[in-house]
């Protein structure tokens, strides 16, 4: 048996952190699916209540204090410019647009399914507002259904449905938002009910990962994997663009196998399409070198890396500016940060290692965007350390944690990496949740990017945890070598530094390569155990 929802009221969402009125009563509905109706409906109307109370709140300032380390936030200038272009088609005109297209949503409507517990319902279906308010769109109502499985006609059930189009009527809203995947058949037959666009998770996603992208390579990918959606729903879209521009679409019988007027362009878009994402893999296989090589030098210059994981939102951009003062843009908004940024920094004794920012995950990112983005993923799968950054004032921790992992384990080698569980947001999370999360990750690190909290104490868990350099080299260096002095300094680890008349002698670790070098260079006093030649001289 599941606890009883009420035990685990939702505080915050991933988008604010206002506090949330107490959670209304609720009676016979267990997970059974066996409530009476009626009860389910009034805790779905209290859900879409709570959730509609905060609308408006995912991408606002409220959430986002910018402190200090985040720098002077341009993109985030940039990004507000562009951000509700009002009044705006949002339909597709012509396939070829669909580069960088923004759906333009504006006034929706959300649907979800509740099929467990009326809590994860609400989890979900704040996310998807969050989500809509990202991509621009300002939330007007919500319509939630409990059900175990979607309808396979319609999504929602009939008559559901029909209250669904209702609520958009009353509401004058131009769009629909399901939280799921739907069907091409699915969203046809449900836009034929509601008369207005509908949309699903899959493609808001889509949609915001369009809108964010900036590097040619993040836009290569995008747009990649828009086509790949795309394609299969071609004829969906052809339907709702004849029926928006008044035309007939006849009667259902007009589905699959029908043959008419259009169909000659589908197959000509069709074409195009599939031409034009041949050409995307190229360019985008053509880029990765750019990047192993970067990566390869990295390596070969034994700068360990760390890179920083988590939830979409999870503060991993406040993070990595708390960590090293990076500028980079932080956002109360979802999948704000979609090109990787990578920064050097220096642990409290001196060693430098890389830190890197990475795209957010979410609960069923879109298979598309996982294969799209796969070469940024494999960054974390290549990093000596990974930071999991974690909402603690998110509801669902637990959730967004499992979330994570189940893409990290599609990315070669990231299970492998050492992975240090970061509680981030300390500032406003609930102390018996953050115990909860702790009871299973033993190791997790508190801290708060804003107020600087545990921020001293992760870069020391940090500094432990990256590895060390495996040689221990004692020299005297000549002092026209300074090249070598600062690579010690920048990789290594000091353990003595003296000017002598000489030159510098020097007793550090580093690695193997850096060893030779020194060794050829100066003239070694002593190696120990971990060296191979053993020099002699004084000790
Ligand atoms: N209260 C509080 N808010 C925080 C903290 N750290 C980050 N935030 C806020 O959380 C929101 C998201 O922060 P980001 O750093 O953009 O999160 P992210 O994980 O990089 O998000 P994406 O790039 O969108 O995946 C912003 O509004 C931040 O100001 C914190 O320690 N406390
Ligand atoms: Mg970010």
């Amino acid at each position: 048996m599941t606890p009883t929802p009420d035990e685990r009221e939702p505080e915050q969402s991933p988008a604010d952190g206002a506090a949330q009125p107490p959670e209304t009563r609720r009676s016979g509905d267990g997970t059974d699916g066996s409530g009476p109706g009626r009860d389910a409906d009034a805790t779905a109307r209290d859900v879409v209540a709570r959730v509609l109370a905060r609308a408006g709140t995912a991408v606002d300032a409220g959430g986002t204090r910018h402190t200090a380390a985040d720098g002077q936030q341009l993109d985030l200038q940039e990004r507000s410019a562009l951000r509700r272009v009002a009044g705006l088609s949002t339909e597709l005109e012509d396939v070829t647009e669909v580069e960088y297209r923004q759906l333009r949503l504006e006034r929706v409507v959300l649907v979800g399914l509740w099929s467990r517990d009326a809590a994860d319902a609400e989890i979900s279906l704040r996310e998807l507002a969050a989500l809509a308010e990202t991509a621009g769109s300002q939330v007007l109502d919500g319509v939630l259904q409990r059900r175990q499985t979607p309808d396979p006609g319609t999504y929602l059930g009939q008559g559901k449905a029909a209250q669904l189009a209702a609520v958009v009527q009353e509401t004058g809203a131009d769009t629909v938002v399901v939280d799921g995947e739907l069907a091409p058949s699915q969203r046809r037959a449900l836009e034929d009910i509601v008369k207005v666009k509908v949309v699903d998770r899959t493609a808001l996603i889509l949609d915001i990962f369009a809108q964010h992208a900036k590097s040619k390579e993040g836009k290569a990918q995008v747009e990649l994997a828009q086509l790949e959606y795309l394609l299969p729903r071609l004829r969906g879209w052809g339907d709702s663009m004849s029926r928006q521009a008044g035309g007939q679409v006849g009667s259902a019988g007009a589905g699959m196998g029908s043959r008419g007027p259009g169909e000659t362009k589908i197959e000509l878009d069709r074409r195009r399409i599939r031409g034009r994402m041949a050409k995307l893999r190229r360019e985008i296989a053509a880029m990765a070198p750019a990047r192993e090589t970067k990566r390869a030098s990295r390596k070969r210059h034994a700068v360990p890396s760390v890179a920083i994981v988590g939830y979409t939102n999870a503060g991993k951009s406040s993070l990595l500016n708390a960590l090293t003062g990076a500028g980079v843009l932080v956002e109360n908004a979802l999948f704000a940060t979609l090109d990787p940024t990578i920064r050097r920094t220096r642990t409290p004794d001196g060693r430098t290692y890389t830190l890197a920012d990475t795209v957010g995950f979410v609960r069923n990112l879109p298979h598309q965007l996982v294969e799209a983005f796969r070469s940024t993923l494999e960054e974390a799968g290549d990093a000596d350390l990974l930071l999991h950054v974690v909402d603690a004032g998110h509801p669902d921790p637990d959730g967004q944690i499992a979330a994570v992992r189940a893409v990290l384990a599609d990315v070669p080698g990231a299970m492998d990496v050492p992975e240090i569980v970061v509680l981030n947001k300390a500032d406003r999370a609930d102390p018996d949740t953050v115990d909860t999360v702790r009871r299973r990750e033993k190791d997790a690190v508190l801290v708060s990017a804003h107020t600087g909290l545990g921020i001293e104490h992760l870069l020391e868990r940090v500094a432990a945890a990256l590895p060390r350099p495996g040689r221990t080299v004692d020299v005297l260096l000549p002092y026209d070598r300074g090249d070598l002095l600062s690579r010690v300094h920048a990789t290594g680890e000091i353990e003595r530094e003296e000017h002598t008349a000489d030159g510098t002698s020097l007793r550090a670790r580093v690695d193997d390569h850096l060893a030779a070098e020194l060794v050829a260079a100066g003239s070694a006093v002593h190696n120990d155990d971990r060296t191979d030649a053993v020099v002699g001289g004084h000790s």
